[in-house]
């Protein structure tokens, strides 16, 4: 699944507000969406919603990660999915619950880590949230209309989730090892976050890895996700990308917020979509499942194409 040569990404303004399906504005942004999407599996979306939420975005993020660790381990301590991980801290440590329940998990999160209580942060992350995910709606439903897939759009959305990770990054001394290892994103669609600290690279098709350079404070990083690319039967790419820093940088705080289908839904590449010339390319599958196997591959060591959804249900 190859893309176009990438050098710098694409950027699309989304900050219309009331941005609605049907007007010319919205068929304008649907149509570079598809094309961008078609070449690169990414783009840069500027939303001017991030304006007000950006520096407490951020204090919110340094508070977290600046809690001892003994604090920020108490995450693993309920049977959270994944929580929080600082095996490879400084140099990469996330925070991630997998559950799909994104208000749930940041009110837990923050009665965890501060039992006395930080009503701004889990206002800010909610905050976020509900940003990120009204700019992933948009996008998807442009996507779903551009492929001629309208009608199965309130089934797409009703099926569903969310998960947000919060990650801090710094520097290695001379080393060629990622911060975080390359990979595809599994999902749907991942929308990124990321303060003034550049780390997040994209392969192109000629195996370049390319650093990405939002050109705005207000830009999200919009990327397709496996399952997205399998509904599509192939039809928009999913990037290849990793976080790779020198010692130079100072410390990258990103945040993802990721869309994916509900465990226990059954994903079907639309009639629509397969005929003579496009034959089916995956079968059907259930995300959950696609995981379970994801993370065996992973615990026995097999390299990223080997645990693919191509390889899970690959035609
Ligand atoms: O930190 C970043 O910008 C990228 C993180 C990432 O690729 C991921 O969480 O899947
Ligand atoms: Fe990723």
């Amino acid at each position: 699944m190859g893309y176009e040569t990438l050098v710098t990404l694409p950027v699309i303004d989304f900050s219309k507000q009331d941005l609605m399906p049907g007007t010319p504005e919205w068929d304008v942004l649907k149509v570079q969406v598809r094309q961008v999407l078609q070449k690169y599996g990414c783009f840069e979306a500027s939303f001017d919603r991030m304006v007000e939420v950006r520096k407490p975005l951020f204090v919110a993020l340094e508070e977290f990660f600046g809690l001892p660790l003994e604090t920020k381990n108490l995450c693993n301590s309920k049977r959270h999915f994944r929580g929080y991980n600082g095996s490879k801290a400084p140099f990469h440590e996330n925070v991630l619950f997998e559950n799909g329940d994104v208000a749930g998990n940041v009110h837990n999160l923050t009665n965890m880590m501060w039992p006395q209580g930080n009503s701004s942060f889990s206002k800010t992350l909610l905050s976020f949230t509900e940003i990120a995910s009204g700019l992933d709606k948009i996008i998807r439903r442009m996507i779903l209309e551009s492929f001629g897939l309208d009608k199965y759009t309130d089934e797409h959305m009703d099926t569903t989730e969310y998960n947000l990770r919060l990650m801090k990054n710094e520097g290695r001394p001379q080393t060629d090892e990622p911060n975080h290892g390359a990979h595809y994103d599994l999902g749907w669609m991942t929308v990124l976050y990321q303060n003034e600290i550049n780390g997040l690279e994209i392969q192109n098709k000629d195996g370049e890895w390319i650093t990405v350079k939002p050109s705005s404070p207000n830009s999200f990083i919009i990327m397709v996700g496996e399952a997205l690319s399998a509904l599509l039967n192939g039809g928009l790419p999913s990037p290849f990308h990793r976080v790779m820093m020198t010692v130079n940088n100072k410390t990258r705080y990103s945040i993802g917020l990721f869309a994916a289908p509900k465990g226990g839904y059954q994903v079907n590449v639309p009639d629509e979509l397969v005929d003579e010339e496009n034959p089916l390319l995956f079968k059907p599958f259930d995300m959950e499942e696609f995981l379970g196997f994801y993370k065996s591959q992973l615990a026995r060591g097999a390299t990223a194409p080997e645990r693919t959804l191509k390889a899970y249900c690959g035609v």
